[in-house]
């Protein structure tokens, strides 16, 4: 994009409130849109994620009335309550199904704007394009029902518990992978050492073959040694996201790290996982959902560190 473009879309965008925030790094620019009167496209938002010349983030979350999109509209034909609808672009304009760290601090961003009102205990319905998400406020953050988890190449999976192969720089040799999907795509790949968790580069995008058909988002992740102490499984984990690059933490990612690990790590495994980031620690647990399903919960914090006005 040429300076003059970006110049005339901040200048489009002048007089617009923002928060910025993060979840356990993977940080957001959040602008709240009540009655859907500013769509912002993405060109906009590659803008204002730029981290040179714009706010500088992972992605960026529209707060709007789900009434006033297709999508969101489609929500409130089963679920009355879910009122607000996360509008989630990655930090490259792409649209993404879903974003877990995201719904956690859109939640909190919600509830400091007055705009919804959620005390400790008490439960959100929202509405996301993977569908209602519930989330639960707790004393050092929120819950998130992220629902159920699906492979993404079901009879490859089954059959040899690896799906695909994935390369990146630093690692020798392609390595086995499994794909799942927490609503977006993701492809796991687990490594024995922090040592080549370390070596592995992620300023590109890893080769990943086949590559689900929306593109991926890829973890590395080195299961603890022993993997379960505390009644819980524990994992490092790092993260190519699409649409993004090397973040410091993916919520999504985290889920499907555990359902990888806990998957390949077979009968007796625990339903606990602690998930260890660059930016910290993220919780997620397996429980049985009301549909009769298997239900992935996500927890950890959310955290607004500043608000603005767009120049
Ligand atoms: N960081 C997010 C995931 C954001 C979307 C992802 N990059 C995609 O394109 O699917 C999370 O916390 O889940």
């Amino acid at each position: 994009m040429t300076d003059s473009s970006s110049a005339a879309i901040l200048t489009s965008l002048s007089g617009t409130v923002f928060s910025k925030g993060h979840g356990t790094g993977n940080d957001f620019v959040l602008i709240a849109d009540p009655d859907g009167k500013q769509e912002i496209g993405p060109e906009a938002v590659a803008v204002l994620c730029d981290r040179h010349q714009g706010i500088g983030a992972d992605g960026l979350i529209r707060a709007v009335h789900s009434k006033h999109l297709a999508e969101g509209r489609d929500l409130l034909a089963m679920a009355p309550e879910a009122e607000w609808f996360m509008d989630y672009r990655n930090g490259d304009g792409s649209l993404s199904e879903m974003c877990g760290n995201g719904v956690r601090v859109f939640v909190h961003f919600l509830i400091e704007q007055g705009l919804v009102t959620l005390s400790e205990g008490q439960s959100l319905t929202i509405g996301t394009r993977a569908g209602l998400k519930i989330i639960t406020r707790s004393k050092d953050g929120y819950a998130v029902d992220m629902g159920p988890w699906e492979f993404i190449f079901p009879d490859q999976a089954v059959a040899k518990a690896m799906d695909s192969l994935v390369n990146a720089e630093g690692l020798e040799v392609p390595r086995p992978a499994l794909s799942i999907s927490m609503g977006n795509p993701h492809t796991v790949v687990a490594l024995a050492e922090l040592d080549e968790l370390a070596a592995t580069k992620l300023f590109e995008s890893p080769e990943v073959d086949p590559l689900p058909a929306n593109g991926t988002n890829v973890e590395f992740v080195v299961p603890a040694e022993p993997l379960v102490h505390d009644g819980a499984g524990h994992i490092t984990m790092r993260v190519h996201e699409r649409g993004v690059g090397e973040t410091q933490s993916c919520g999504t990612g985290a889920c499907a790290s555990a359902v990888a690990i806990r998957y390949w790590a077979g009968a007796g495994a625990p339903n606990e996982w602690q998930v260890q980031v660059p930016g910290g620690t993220v919780y997620v647990s397996f429980l049985p959902g009301s549909d009769g399903k298997e239900h992935v919960q996500l927890s950890g914090p959310a955290v607004l560190v500043a608000s603005g006005i767009i120049a």
